[in-house]
């Protein structure tokens, strides 16, 4: 099967008036079908660089991104990207927030409405389409742009730091609901995230970064029975810890 994600010799330069900095140099990745990746590492390492050159946002220095076969030159609907901040707009009602990625790729249609109430529903908002976003709690808000993402129907989607500013027993909640939604959905993932525990509990294959500038340290499959469990049991499982330790021994002993 074509990969969904090919990162080629990938190379990032940030060049301002008096400086440029190297962020990320003769990067190469893989991304499958159905895969569920996370990229982990040290802060400034180009996670971020990563996910915004795969979504069209930044073009590479160097190398090529390619998703779906195709060379990326631009924001692309099929991915989607999800951010720390829900960024609802606090004048539009929960609904018409759901609504803003069709809108803005001309396809939102009478029958949408129906389908982004269906995806509400599906993300435990029942009941919430014509309230207002700051009568949400932090999670719901991110549940309802999980819903805008999912509208247009991304096969690729890009996730950075998701969780990372809510509570940690909603943080745990909505790892569950949203590994398993798009496994279901049957969709391919990029995570970026702090958290080695969410990274392994959510993941195929943790991806861990060197800084300075950003290069693939090196690779962990997850295994297969960790995998195939809900992310909060997933935690409890047989070899959860070991990997856990490995990834964190390996991210410390980074000399450079
Ligand atoms: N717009 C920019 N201009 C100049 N340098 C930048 C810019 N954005 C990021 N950088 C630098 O590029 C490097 C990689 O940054 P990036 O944000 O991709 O790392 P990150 O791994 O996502 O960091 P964090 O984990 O702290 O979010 C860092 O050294 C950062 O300072």
């Amino acid at each position: 099967m074509e990969p969904v994600v090919e990162l080629k010799n990938l190379t990032h330069v940030y060049v301002n008036d008096r400086e440029a900095s190297l962020a990320v140099e003769g990067l190469n990745l893989t991304v499958h079908p159905g895969e569920f990746i996370s990229l982990v590492g040290p802060s400034g390492c180009g996670k971020t660089t990563i996910l915004s050159m795969i979504a069209g946002l930044l073009h590479p220095t160097n190398g090529e991104v390619l998703v779906y076969g195709r060379k990326v030159e631009g924001p692309s609907p099929d991915v989607g990207y999800m951010l720390q901040q829900d960024y609802l707009f606090p004048w539009r009602t929960i609904l018409q927030n759901a609504a803003i990625g069709l809108e803005v790729t001309g396809r939102l249609q009478r029958e949408s409405m129906d389908h982004l109430t269906q995806l509400l529903d599906e993300m435990g908002l029942e009941g919430t389409g014509s309230l207002y976003p700051q009568q949400l709690s932090g999670g719901m808000r991110q549940r309802v742009a999980l819903v805008r993402t999912l509208s247009t129907d991304p096969g690729l989607l890009l996730l950075d730091e998701p969780f990372s500013a809510l509570d940690y027993q909603t943080k745990l909640q909505l790892e569950d609901l949203i590994a398993g939604t798009l496994r279901e959905k049957n969709k391919t993932a990029i995570l970026v995230t702090h958290d080695l525990s969410e990274a392994v509990a959510v993941s195929d294959r943790v991806v861990l970064l060197g800084k300075n500038p950003g290069r693939i340290r090196r690779t962990f499959e997850v295994p297969g029975h960790i995998r195939e469990t809900q992310p909060f049991y997933a935690r409890k499982e047989e070899g959860f810890n070991e990997l856990f330790h490995e990834i964190w021994r390996e991210m410390e002993s980074e000399e450079d």
